[in-house]
């Protein structure tokens, strides 16, 4: 599969070395869209990819996949056009709590014959709140986090703090780089305005970690990730660009566990 990168930082680099450097057997990442050359011009002989500035000509090149790692911004600005001419896998994912956006991405997809594949980025148990839904038996998902106060606020702050509490949707509103999970769990689950959130700032954390509570008829369930972040950008945890990886592998296969 020849892979299209929207984003380069963190997450872009990661996919960058593991599915170039380290030669995926199925995958290669052959070009990427930048806003600045210049930036990231080393990009081109570390890796073999090409820089492109135009989404047009980005999108007209020879790619199979578009992968977004940039920012929720980007995924408003680009998600049409991509998904015209391209299947495309998002980690900003926090986009889509524009409702319209979402069911434009939808229409997109049925009528260009294009898929969306949004990865569960730095969370897990999205097969189980998926299944439970689908039988009506889903009432209760709480997300809680906690991550190093640094990530989440330039104060000094000295105490665990609970920086926000309240509905996935305002949530993304005001932790865009933060609180894509929540959108993730609430497209899965009950939706932006039935999944509650907790953000933490914790001056002790070293990692971020993310408590999911889910409870319905069909019993109970609790997943805690405690997870690792990127050297690159802390706020960003390293299963989130393992999950684009996953999902990119998975998608090939004929054969597929869970779900
Ligand atoms: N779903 C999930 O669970 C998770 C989602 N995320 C999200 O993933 C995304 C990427 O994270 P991360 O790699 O850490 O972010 P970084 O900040 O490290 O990198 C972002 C990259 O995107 C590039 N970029 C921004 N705007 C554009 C644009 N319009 N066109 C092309 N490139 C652009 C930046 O380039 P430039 O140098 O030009 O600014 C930079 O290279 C973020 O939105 C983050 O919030 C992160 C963790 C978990
Ligand atoms: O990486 C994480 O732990 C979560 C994150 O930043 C996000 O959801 O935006």
């Amino acid at each position: 599969m020849n892979i299209g990168l929207i984003g380069s930082g963190a997450i872009g680099q990661y996919l960058l070395k593991t599915i170039n450097k380290d030669r995926h057997p199925e995958l290669v990442i052959k070009n990427i869209l930048v806003r600045n050359k210049e930036k990231y011009k080393a990009l081109e002989s570390q890796y073999d990819v090409k820089l492109y500035t135009d989404l047009d000509e980005f999108l007209s090149s020879d790619i199979d996949m578009i992968v977004e790692a940039a920012n929720v911004q980007t995924v408003r600005a680009v998600l049409p056009d991509v998904l015209k001419k391209k299947d495309l896998m998002l980690i900003s994912v926090g986009a889509l709590v524009d409702e319209s956006l979402l069911s434009e991405a939808a229409r997109l997809t049925e009528k260009y014959n294009h898929q969306l594949h949004l990865p569960s980025g730095a969370v897990g148990g999205l097969d189980l709140i998926q299944n439970v839904k689908i039988s009506n038996n889903l009432e209760k998902v709480e997300l809680i986090t906690r991550k190093p106060a640094h990530s989440l606020t330039d104060d000094h702050i000295t105490e665990k703090k609970t920086v926000f509490e309240g509905k996935a949707a305002d949530a993304i509103e005001k932790f865009p780089k933060n609180m894509n999970v929540s959108i993730i769990l609430s497209l899965a689950g009950l939706g932006i305005d039935q999944t509650d959130v907790r953000l933490i700032a914790d001056p002790e954390a070293d990692r971020n970690i993310h408590q999911i509570k889910v409870s319905g008829d069909f019993g109970e369930a609790e997943l805690t990730i405690k997870n690792e972040p990127l050297p690159e950008n802390p706020k960003t945890s390293a299963l989130a660009a393992l999950s684009i990886l996953g999902t990119l592998e998975r998608i090939q296969r004929n054969v597929k566990y869970g779900g």
